[in-house]
């Protein structure tokens, strides 16, 4: 059975002008072109802070669920979604700019009218810590297609989500859907799981899937929609879904980044008579509004269908 590239882009082995670097860059760019994602082992979350954000995670996910409901979207069709027929035992919450002060801080009154520093302080130093593990891979994947000067501009402009997603588990022996496939809409996503297990499922290009057996230190680092227009269709977002089976409940942390003031378009370099440009320029948020507003889940290929050439 096939799995997921596992590639140690950890801050402490890496050095840029290293052949080692050289090396690790390769096998991402390959990885991410082949797969549309990879397990990174990544020594920016320390284990205390993995413990910290999953205590976070539990400490809000056994609130009140009037006090979860409060947790609603600006429109991008966030917010709190739970205890729905459609989709039995999923769970999650959702915090929006989540690398600002504000967006952690009214997400935690929102929750807590009286304040908890410790939630606040425990969301913002993981999703910064998450945030720059997706620009180390960026910077590789930028360096790699010779389009470094496309990417810098993003840095500036790239808001992030932070969602706290339960599974409850089916309790008997069938295995049930955890959650649905689906392409991330987002420019990258980056998944951390509680405990080592299964649940998060990759179909590959050959439509098998893979089953992910993630450790406490992994990360799956995936391209979203976004990502898939950017590079000209060569980093494919891949279909992903959560099956649970067993009797334990699945936690999963899920940092996602969208562009925002700028388009999103191709690089010239990624676009010849071989490759020819596959995506009109786009507004990643427009993307996002069509995706909630119109249904986009019935479409095959909502990226294609909205912005293909
Ligand atoms: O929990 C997971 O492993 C997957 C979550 C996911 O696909 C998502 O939040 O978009
Ligand atoms: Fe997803």
């Amino acid at each position: 059975m096939a799995s997921l590239p596992v590639i140690n882009v950890s801050v402490k082995d890496l050095n840029s002008n290293s052949s080692s670097w050289a090396k690790t860059c390769d096998e991402v760019v390959r990885a991410l072109e082949e797969y549309g994602c990879f397990i990174a082992v990544y020594d920016g979350v320390s284990s205390q802070l993995h413990d910290a954000i999953f205590a976070a995670s539990q400490q809000v996910l056994d609130l009140p669920y009037e006090v979860k409901i409060l947790n609603t979207s600006d429109g991008a069709g966030h917010g709190y979604f739970g205890q729905s027929p459609k989709n039995p035992g999923f769970e999650r919450l959702t915090i929006e700019k989540a690398t600002t002060k504000e967006g952690v801080e009214a997400f935690t009154k929102l929750m807590w009218p009286s304040g908890n520093d410790t939630f606040s302080e425990t969301a913002s130093t993981f999703v910064h810590a998450v945030a720059q593990l997706e620009e180390i891979v960026m910077k590789m994947v930028a360096k790699s297609y010779g389009v470094e000067q496309h990417y810098e501009p993003f840095l500036g402009s790239t808001d992030y989500i932070l969602k706290f997603n339960k599974y409850e588990s089916p309790k008997t022996d069938e295995p049930r859907l955890g959650l649905f496939p689906h392409t991330d809409k987002s420019f990258i996503t980056i998944l951390h799981q509680k405990e080592q297990g299964k649940g998060l499922e990759i179909k590959t290009k050959d439509q098998k899937w893979v089953e992910v057996d993630l450790s406490p230190s992994g990360f799956v680092f995936m391209a979203g929609d976004a990502c898939t227009a950017w590079t000209n269709g060569r980093m494919e977002a891949p279909v992903h879904r959560v099956m649970m089976e067993g009797k334990k409940d699945r936690f999963s942390m899920v940092v996602s980044s969208y562009i925002r003031d700028l388009e999103i378009q191709a690089p010239q370099e990624l676009v010849d008579e071989e490759h020819p440009m596959q995506y009109k320029p786009f507004e990643h948020y427009k993307y996002i509004d069509f995706h909630t507003y119109q249904n986009s889940r019935k479409l095959r290929n909502p990226l294609k269908h909205y912005c293909g050439v």
